[in-house]
């Protein structure tokens, strides 16, 4: 343990509901908080929660010096405004990096986003740590939610990939992904990526994970991704597991994006 200067980075979450991978995502992410040193604090509230509620606390996690980032995990319940809480959470402490002005910095050429969505940046840090060569190389991204398809896509882009996207309305996608250099599915979509869809030596990133059900398994659940593992491990160079590949990068990103933050707002950088 490094000797303390008294300042400690700071992380509120807002918790609504009791959906099940939540809870365990959440759980996960508190976890990695205290291993890292990081004071963290849950709101719950429960499913039928007014919208208010939730502002007012958001509001005080804003303003509370603190806290250096706020995380609302998703999805919220269907009656709550996504889009009007997320716009609320302060640019400045946006860990998740979903403030449309985040996003929007994200996508526009020569300009910084405070903030790079967790999951997305987990995914190029594992590309990066590994040598893969990003520059002038086909990727493939499967999926085009703005939490992590779309991100995922642009941040490739921003470091020289050509990029294309696949979605659900894409017709023969087994055709494009096939001659992707690297390929980051995210479409939650358990064995949707066989050997026959991808390059030999081809590298995949695995970002799905879809809760199976699983007598046997400690919570009745196991989590799938979208490849099937052993058949892409036969034709691709390298393919991240699930679990304990995008998943723990996600978190360890986030702790990345607090520590950021708490420096920034503290005066450091
Ligand atoms: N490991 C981690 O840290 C994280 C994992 N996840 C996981 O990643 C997956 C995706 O999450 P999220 O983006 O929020 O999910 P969404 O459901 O919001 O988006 C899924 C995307 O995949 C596309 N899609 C669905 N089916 C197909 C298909 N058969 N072929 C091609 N594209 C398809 C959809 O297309 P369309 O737009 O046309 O509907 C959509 O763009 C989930 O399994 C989720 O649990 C998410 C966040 C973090
Ligand atoms: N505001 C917000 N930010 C998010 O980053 C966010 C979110 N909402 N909503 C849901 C998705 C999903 N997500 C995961 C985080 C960790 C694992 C993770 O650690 N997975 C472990 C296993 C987890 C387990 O034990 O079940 C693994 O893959 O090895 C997975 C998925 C973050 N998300």
């Amino acid at each position: 343990m490094k000797e303390s200067i008294g300042k400690v980075p700071g992380l509120a979450v807002i918790l609504v509901g009791q959906r099940r991978d939540s809870l365990t995502y959440v759980r996960n992410k508190i976890k990695a908080c205290e291993e890292a040193g990081i004071k963290s604090v849950v709101a719950e509230f429960p499913d039928s929660c007014a919208e208010e509620d939730i502002m007012t606390s958001l509001s005080k996690f804003n303003e509370d010096p603190s806290v250096h980032g706020i995380l609302v995990q998703l999805p919220l319940p269907e009656h709550l405004d996504e889009e009007k809480i997320l716009n609320l959470v302060s640019l400045e402490k946006d860990v998740d990096g979903f403030h449309p002005i985040n996003m929007g910095n994200l996508s526009m050429r020569g300009r910084e986003p405070l903030f790079v969505p967790c999951t997305p940046k987990g995914c190029l840090e594992l590309l990066l740590r590994s040598g893969v060569e990003i520059v002038g190389k086909k990727a493939v991204v499967i999926g085009r939610s703005n939490i992590v398809g779309l991100p995922i896509a642009l941040l490739l882009q921003r470091h020289h990939a050509t990029v294309t996207i696949v979605h659900a309305c894409t017709k023969n996608p087994e055709r494009i992904t096939c001659e992707a250099d690297i390929v980051v599915t995210a479409a939650g979509v358990p064995s949707l990526i066989r050997s026959s869809w991808l390059k030999p030596g081809a590298v995949v990133i695995d970002v799905g994970t879809c809760p199976v059900e699983d007598p046997s398994a400690e919570y009745g659940y196991r989590l799938v991704g979208d490849v099937c593992y052993e058949e892409a491990l036969s034709i691709a160079s390298a393919v991240t597991p699930v679990p304990g590949g995008v998943g723990p990068m996600t978190i360890a990103m986030l702790l990345c994006n607090t520590l950021d933050s708490a420096k920034r707002l503290y005066g450091f950088t």
